[in-house]
């Protein structure tokens, strides 16, 4: 079996739909958790499979370095050696390399680096990134990309996107032809439209599988994220799925699958349970402030998650002051519960083409909250 991509119903721009491929089905919208090492911090493999979760994301930059790809290969690739045996995305490593490591050189060749692990000397290619990738055995692979961060001059954004261009191309023919697997492409061009959509149209003729949208959530205002969206979505194929990477928020999610994105990636819920942050149906919640040390109330007595139902906010706050492991742990869980949650909502909203009703219903349930 191939990797499919199937869209099952629209509501404006939105989508709902699948990626069928040998290792599972992806339900979209879908938010993948960020797996670094090898592992969704605080999280059993099972538990993150019963929230949801379809897929989940390894990360290239961290296991090139601690295990290697080599010994990785050698001990049956990423799945069977963190026991999820579901879709695994990997990201090339290049953003990694610009935000991790100290002395970083980037060239036509690629990026060379200072492991931050033993400060050894690594060189990168797109030919490398995509070897390693697969020796992790990863299904859903990403180019070897230059995210820039933003502010930055025009300049700047537009050689970084022209690199990016030539590295899709050489990563592409590297990935060759691996039928139950993809290789997405990443739109880059910074917040300038017209490098935007150059971008856009020169990976659209590559005639990739899936395509990521770079080079965002670096720190723009939310409402330039949006208009680089749709500034793009009009010249990316409407039958392959737009994942839009390190994104986001609650409110990013609504947003952004509201302009037909599929797939996301953050840390924040995950981060965040680990900092005493719960996000949840009434808006976020700072378990670590005294205000809840006498509250006997669950964080939603309506979730099917134990971590929302079966503890109190007292319990939580005296674990979160206490920095106690179960804290991260039922904090994490509830996290990446309602995250699960929130996009099985949409799902079935644009499902019933009731999408901006349920975005709607969602954000006035976190204000009631915040009030
Ligand atoms: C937050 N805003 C954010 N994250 C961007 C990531 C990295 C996603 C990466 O973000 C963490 O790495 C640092 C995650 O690990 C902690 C990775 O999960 C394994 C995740 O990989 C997909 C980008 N990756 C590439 N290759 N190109 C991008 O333009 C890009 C843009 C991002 N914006």
């Amino acid at each position: 079996m191939h990797f499919v991509f199937h869209i099952d119903a629209t509501d404006g721009a939105a989508r709902t739909g699948a990626i069928t491929m040998p290792r599972g089905t992806i339900r979209t919208p879908a938010f993948m958790p960020v797996g670094t090492a090898a592992t969704v911090k605080a999280m059993y493999p099972g538990q993150v499979r019963d929230l949801g979760a379809d897929v989940v994301l390894g990360n290239t930059y961290h296991l090139m370095l601690r295990p290697g790809p080599e010994r990785m290969a050698r001990l049956g690739g990423l799945h069977h050696f963190m026991n999820w045996p579901h879709p695994i995305l990997t990201d090339s490593g290049g953003f990694q390399v610009m935000s991790l490591s100290a002395l970083r050189k980037l060239d036509e060749q690629g990026v060379t680096f200072r492991s931050h692990v033993d400060g050894s000397t690594h060189h990168m290619s797109p030919e490398r990134s995509i070897e390693i990738q697969g020796l992790l055995g990863s299904d859903i692979q990403m180019q070897l990309d230059e995210c820039v961060r933003l502010p930055a001059d025009h300049a700047t954004i537009e050689r970084a996107m022209h690199l990016s261009l030539r590295w899709a191309e050489r990563c592409r023919v590297a990935f060759g032809e691996q039928p139950g697997k993809a290789m997405f492409g990443i739109v880059q061009g910074g917040d300038v439209p017209a490098l935007r959509v150059e971008s856009a149209r020169a990976l659209t003729d590559l005639d990739l599988k899936g395509y990521a949208i770079g080079g965002l959530a670096v720190g723009e205002p939310q409402a330039v994220m949006l208009a680089m969206i749709e500034t793009v979505e009009p010249y990316l194929p409407a039958n392959k799925p737009r994942y839009l990477m390190g994104v986001g928020t609650p409110d990013d999610l609504l947003c952004s699958v509201a302009r037909g994105i599929d797939m996301f990636d953050c840390v924040m819920p995950t981060r965040a349970g680990r900092h005493g942050l719960a996000y949840t149906r009434h808006g976020r919640i700072n378990l670590r402030n005294a205000r809840h040390a006498e509250d006997t109330r669950p964080l939603d007595e309506a979730s099917a998650c134990p971590a929302a139902r079966d503890y109190s906010r007292a319990y939580l706050h005296h674990l979160v002051r206490s920095d106690e492991i179960l804290g991260m742990m039922l904090l994490t869980w509830n996290n990446l519960s309602y995250y699960q949650d929130l996009m099985a909502g949409m799902r079935r909203a644009i499902a019933e083409g009731r999408l901006a009703a349920f975005s709607e219903e969602t954000r006035a349930a976190w204000a009631r909250a915040e009030a």
